[in-house]
């Protein structure tokens, strides 16, 4: 067994799916939950995430030697303004937050030397439009990739348990550095849920809306399946990753722009083209139907195709 007890601070998808998947496991003991509302909390010791819920972060954290931290980015603020006061001297700190940068600078604005050197900050490249603790499985990191950005402060051993912890959940590990950490998830994640958001508003304001989305087709669906995801995380991720995301927005403009000049002059060889290499790329990165939408290129790096 990895860990005696695992304090998990923010019980919903991401926190919860990993209080199962190590449970699952053998690899902790004991699970206790702290969110900021007591239904999440409750809900998530009803639905077997952990074992008991706490009622401060204060409480979570006694007796713990892990404390994985699974709030909206931005409340990770205050989390760790309360666990710099509360946190055991033994345990070890991780988050699952979408953006690294500004939760690092978190971190360093809160916690003591010590505590900072513990703290071993995480991404799960692995989630659902549909979050909350209902929403928590034990196979949601299976087959899909963790990065890890570890700080200067960590120690080897250190980031090598919360290393083995992600694999425990069927994860595949990868190191990057914070600052490209942010700067590469601007592009795959944080635009796609940008350009969704977007596109269900530009058909809502339609004044023709109703026929619009009674006619919508599959396309429209899988394209905006992640709008559905939710205001306050993503509200949270794009002011903490601000910078990166308006180069990548005005990038994805310059495109759409360029797109647009070709359907302007009707120039349907360029067009065509244009479409052309984009469905080689799309194609090459997957090639079969993934049944459980894990990154393709991990699955083929797993299986030796
Ligand atoms: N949903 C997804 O697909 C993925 C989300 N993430 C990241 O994981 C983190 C958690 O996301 P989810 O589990 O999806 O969200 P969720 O909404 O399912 O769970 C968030 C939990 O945080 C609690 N919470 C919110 N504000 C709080 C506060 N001020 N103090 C204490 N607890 C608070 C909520 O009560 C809830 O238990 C976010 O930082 C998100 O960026 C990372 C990868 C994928
Ligand atoms: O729903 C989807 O397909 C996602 O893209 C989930 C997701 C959301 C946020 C992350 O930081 C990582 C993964």
């Amino acid at each position: 067994m990895m860990f005696r007890r695992l304090a998990l601070i923010g019980t919903g998808l991401i926190g919860g799916s990993l209080a199962l998947a190590l449970r699952e496991r053998g690899e902790v003991g004991e699970v206790v939950g702290y969110s900021r509302r007591l239904d999440t909390r409750l809900a998530a010791e009803r639905l077997g995430l952990i074992d008991r819920p706490a009622d401060s972060i204060a409480e979570a954290v006694a007796g713990a030697d892990l404390v994985f931290v699974a709030t909206p980015v931005k409340a990770m603020d205050a989390v760790l303004g309360e666990l710099a006061a509360c946190l055991p001297g033994d345990a070890l700190v991780t988050d699952g937050g979408s953006v690294k940068g500004a939760v690092v600078e978190r971190a360093r604005a809160h916690l003591s030397a010590g505590q900072l050197a513990r703290f071993v900050p995480g991404h799960p490249i692995a989630g659902r439009e549909r979050s909350g603790p209902e929403a928590a499985t034990a196979d949601l990191y299976r087959g899909h990739r963790v990065i890890l950005t570890p700080i200067e402060e960590n120690r080897a051993e250190d980031v090598a348990r919360i290393e083995a912890m992600w694999q425990a959940t069927g994860a595949r590990i990868e190191r990057l550095e914070v600052a490209h950490h942010d700067h590469v998830l601007a592009a795959t994640s944080h635009l796609p849920h940008a350009a969704a958001y977007a596109m269900v508003s530009a058909l809502a304001r339609l004044a023709e809306r109703y026929e619009v989305f009674r006619y919508a087709a599959g396309g429209f669906r899988d394209f905006t399946r992640i709008a559905s995801s939710d205001p306050v995380m993503w509200r949270d991720i794009c002011l903490d990753n601000r910078d990166e995301i308006l180069v990548m927005l005005d990038h994805y403009r310059a495109e759409l722009d360029c797109l647009r000049d070709m359907l302007e002059s009707a120039d349907g060889e360029k067009i065509e083209h244009y479409f052309h290499e984009a469905k080689a790329v799309r194609d090459a990165l997957y090639p079969v139907a993934q049944a459980n939408g894990a990154n393709p290129v991990s699955e083929a790096d797993e299986t030796g195709r």
